[in-house]
């Protein structure tokens, strides 16, 4: 499979405070994007999950997909997702994520948004299986779409526009002081794929059966 090169000269950090937030407009050439784009919008197993909110099912406004390592089973809103094993194009992906972060990634969570009218909440990425300050590293395909950050107690707000073949880099403080979404959009927009590559602690049961 085809290498990836990328840009390293269109970085900036993104100055929020109490925040680590790097953004790499073109970590990845506009034409490689675009075969990335197509390969995980053909191969990844999509699908459709729902979330229960104060009894009803809902429809997650988005189709995801969980890929990584044996044991790395996370939970998202009530959610558990198992891991798929790793499809080779997201592995040589998270590689490249790695050098760039210099951290290690055994997870990424994959969504889809088809059109305008899917969305993803003002969340943080806190849970306890990713550990204290975590670094996520989030790759954009497809259409530009905004993503909100929200500051948790001013209420502060900053949008970046998330460009097709870039990363965007969220370590630190990020999670611990902030909020992030992707809001709808009335605009006749086309589908964008994200991949937020993550390391989940594994919990490790131990059967103690002896005194
Ligand atoms: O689609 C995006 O850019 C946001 C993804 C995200 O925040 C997440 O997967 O936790
Ligand atoms: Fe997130």
């Amino acid at each position: 499979m085809k290498q990836f090169t990328f840009d390293l000269t269109q970085n900036s950090d993104i100055p929020l405070p109490q925040a680590n937030i790097r953004y790499f407009s073109h970590f990845i050439q506009t034409e490689q994007a675009e075969n990335v784009l197509r390969i995980l919008t053909n191969e990844l197993q999509w699908r459709q999950d729902y979330i229960r909110l104060y009894g009803r099912e809902h429809k997650i406004p988005r189709l995801q997909a969980w890929y990584g390592d044996v044991g790395t089973d996370y939970q998202y809103s009530g959610l558990k997702m198992n891991p798929i094993p790793w499809h080779p194009l997201l592995l040589q992906l998270k590689k490249r994520c790695e050098v760039e972060c210099a951290t290690l990634f055994n997870s990424v969570l994959c969504n889809y948004y088809r059109d305008g009218q899917d969305s993803m909440g003002m969340h943080s990425d806190d849970e306890s299986e990713l550990g204290i300050e975590p670094t996520i590293a989030s790759l954009s395909f497809g259409q530009p779409r905004i993503l909100i950050f929200k500051h948790k107690s001013s209420g502060k707000r900053h949008k970046i526009e998330l460009e097709h073949g870039s990363l965007l880099v969220m370590a630190g403080a990020t999670q611990t002081y902030w909020q992030h979404g992707i809001d709808k959009t009335r605009r006749n927009v086309a589908p964008r794929l994200n991949l937020t590559f993550r390391h989940i602690k594994r919990v490790i049961k131990r059967v103690i059966n002896s005194v």
